[in-house]
């Protein structure tokens, strides 16, 4: 039986020490501040936004939100980004993810200010991630790294076994858990003999965005079980990995929802900080 790693639980340890971080910051006149846009009504999209205002509003963080109807222009949503750009109240600006068709996602990513891309998506971010600078590390994959390093287990050496090669989560976990001098296999739609693949990992990261598609035949005795997906299944959340079965194989195994998700946001507050800090040299 698998030791559960619980998102939630590191979650608030890490926003805790957050907390005290931004209350010392605020004492020298540095608060941090995080702009979030959202550009019309996807359910899911709205939940997390309202989140991850409310996690900034819990710790301490100045937020604004804009909630951008889905009829405005690419050209509006550039406006809104070059004004928050030079607002110095705001360090951090996200624009949630996805955008209504139409709008060029790459394009308004591109506009945010590399200072202020506390998501890691720029061009300039996901290249310093590649080459090993310093940028801001896109957070689900900062929060995968995080709550495989709290297992107690290195992954240098190990087998980590990625599936899905999203810009988002598959590419830049692959090269953090290369940074970490894992041996990456990075599998996709195309992949042959995903189940022969999956089978050899000591670490399985699963962010396919398919329903319980990793079962338990597939998971080697001992691995450690990443679960990046979010499914809606019949009014249930459930992830890439078919949890019941995968708990009986794996050493220790993220559940869904409580263990990705709650992480991701919390690696947000933690670029956003980190950001302020940059802004002020510190
Ligand atoms: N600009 C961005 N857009 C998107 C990102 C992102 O990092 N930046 N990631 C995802 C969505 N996402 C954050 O935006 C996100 C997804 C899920 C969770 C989460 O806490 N999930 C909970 C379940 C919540 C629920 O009931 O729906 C869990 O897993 O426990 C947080 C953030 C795509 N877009
Ligand atoms: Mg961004």
């Amino acid at each position: 039986m698998a030791t559960i790693i619980d998102g939630k639980r590191i979650s608030s340890e890490i926003r805790e020490s957050l907390r005290k971080e931004v209350e010392l910051l605020k004492s020298q006149g540095m608060q941090p501040g995080l702009a979030v846009v959202i550009v019309g009504e996807d359910p899911a999209s709205q939940t997390y936004v309202r989140n991850k205002a409310k996690a900034c509003e819990d710790i301490g963080i100045y937020s604004e939100k804009y909630e951008l109807d889905a009829s405005i222009t690419q050209h509006q949503l550039l406006e809104k980004i070059d004004e928050l750009n030079s607002d110095s109240r705001i360090h951090g600006i996200l624009v949630q993810l996805p955008l209504p068709k139409g709008i060029d996602e790459q394009a308004v990513i591109e506009r945010i200010s590399a200072e202020k891309d506390v998501d890691g998506f720029h061009i300039l971010n996901a290249g310093k991630l590649l080459v090993g600078q310093k940028g801001f590390v896109p957070c689900t994959p900062a929060g995968v790294i995080e709550m495989i390093r709290r297992t107690g287990v290195s992954m240098a050496g190990k087998h980590v076994v990625v599936i899905g090669r999203s810009n988002i989560v598959g590419k830049p976990v692959s090269i953090l858990a290369l940074q970490e001098n894992a041996t990456v296999t990075i599998c996709h739609s195309k992949t042959n003999n995903l189940h022969e693949m999956v089978k050899m990992a000591d670490i399985v990261i699963a962010a396919v965005g398919r329903p319980q598609m990793i079962t338990g035949d597939m998971i080697k005795d001992g691995a450690i079980v990443i679960d990046v997906g979010i499914n809606r299944v019949d009014g249930k959340l459930v992830g890439d990995v078919n949890y019941k079965e995968a708990e009986e194989k794996a050493s220790f195994i993220t559940p869904v929802p409580g263990g990705v998700g709650p992480m991701t946001i919390t690696m947000l507050l933690q670029n956003t900080v980190e950001a302020c800090k940059r802004t002020n040299n510190i």
